[in-house]
């Protein structure tokens, strides 16, 4: 199967996110697409406001009526900072005849060198960059090995951030439309971001 990794902090996951995953999947013949939330974020501040459970919670949900998305909780399991190089390795270990694609929105890609381990992990897998606005998605600056690791696919630009939802909700506004309504109502139920 080709397996793509849509792995993220998801605090909370929104329509970005699943616009993203499906343009991948449709873009590069994708079987299944595997929503990664990280236990720790290598390169941003720890997820505040939820616990990892509420996190991968609220991922499950998004995904509940597809039969191609799913929850892998396979960092959360990890304690630690979620090097992708280690999920990946553990990942091949455990799936040998799976090709695995890691997918990245724009503003990562550029950030792809300073990913741990980048030379080895750009051997074992291709990343998928997605556009996202305000970000260059540009492969020009990318050293020759990590570029050739990267398929662009297209995406419409959906201007949305789980920053934006976790704003919104600080100030009482309604993020409906901007997440599915399964977790918008799970973010009340539980009083998140309020
Ligand atoms: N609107 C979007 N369009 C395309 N890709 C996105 C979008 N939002 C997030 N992504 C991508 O999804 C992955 C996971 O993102 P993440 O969970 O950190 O969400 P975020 O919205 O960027 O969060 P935050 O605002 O808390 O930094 C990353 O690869 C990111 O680039
Ligand atoms: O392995 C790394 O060095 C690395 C550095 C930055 C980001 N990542 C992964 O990229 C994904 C998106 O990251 P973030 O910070 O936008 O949630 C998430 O799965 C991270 O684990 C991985």
């Amino acid at each position: 199967m080709r397996i793509g990794i849509m792995g993220g902090t998801f605090n909370p996951i929104h329509l970005g996110h699943l616009i993203a995953a499906q343009r991948a999947c449709e873009g590069m013949e994708l079987d299944q697409i595997w929503f990664m939330p990280t236990h720790t974020p290598p390169h941003k501040p720890a997820p505040a406001g939820t616990t990892p459970e509420q996190r991968r919670d609220m991922v499950q949900l998004a995904v509940s009526g597809s039969n191609r998305f799913c929850v892998s909780d396979a960092e959360l399991r990890r304690e630690g900072v979620s090097y992708s190089y280690d999920t990946v390795c553990r990942l091949q270990q455990d799936h040998p005849d799976d090709r695995f694609y890691y997918i990245v929105g724009a503003d990562m890609i550029q950030f792809l060198p300073k990913w741990y381990r980048i030379d080895e992990l750009a051997t074992r897998i291709g990343f998928i960059g997605l556009q996202r606005k305000g970000y260059s998605a540009s492969l020009e600056a990318l050293p020759e090995n990590i570029r050739a690791a990267v398929t662009l696919v297209p995406m419409p630009v959906i201007e949305l951030s789980s920053t934006e939802i976790r704003e919104r909700r600080a100030k009482g506004k309604p993020v409906t439309y901007l997440v599915p309504a399964n977790v918008e109502r799970y973010m009340e139920e539980n009083g998140l971001y309020a």
